[in-house]
């Protein structure tokens, strides 16, 4: 099994407002994002170049990122759904698996020391 990854940033604001309000969190603050998709193929599954997808190819997702999230309140990007770094990464995932089928998880990390994954069983 062959698994390739490729990171992509963003920067955006949330309110996680149902938070309590003691919570830090339930005030708006923003992050500098990192997202990790991660993509896994067998060996037969291999392109003949030897790939489990041009990393190139994954230059939609920036773009797509670059308009819809980079810059933005998440609350209004989400819409209902709370934006968490878990909520984020399934929403990612959601967005890319019928473009990507080989997509197995995707990474969010608000922080240096964070990550929420998601990576349906
Ligand atoms: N399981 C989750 N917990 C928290 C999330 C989340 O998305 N999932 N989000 C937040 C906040 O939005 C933010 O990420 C704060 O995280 P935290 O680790 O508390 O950040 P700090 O820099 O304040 O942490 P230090 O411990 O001071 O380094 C909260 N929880
Ligand atoms: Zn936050």
């Amino acid at each position: 099994m062959y698994t390739i990854s490729k990171e992509f940033n963003f920067s955006a604001s949330h309110v996680l407002a149902r938070l309590p309000s003691w919570h830090p969190c339930s005030r708006m603050h923003g992050h500098n994002y990192v997202v990790v998709l991660e993509l896994r193929a067998q060996d037969e599954q291999l392109s003949d170049v030897g790939f489990v997808r041009d990393y190139r190819e994954l230059g939609v997702v920036k773009a797509w990122i670059d308009d819809t999230l980079d810059h933005r309140h998440l609350n209004d990007a989400l819409g209902d759904l709370s934006p968490s770094a878990e909520h984020l990464a399934r929403w990612i995932f959601d967005r890319w698996i019928g473009e990507f089928p080989e997509l197995t998880a995707v990474r969010v990390s608000e922080t240096p020391k964070t990550w929420a994954v998601y990576q349906p069983e």
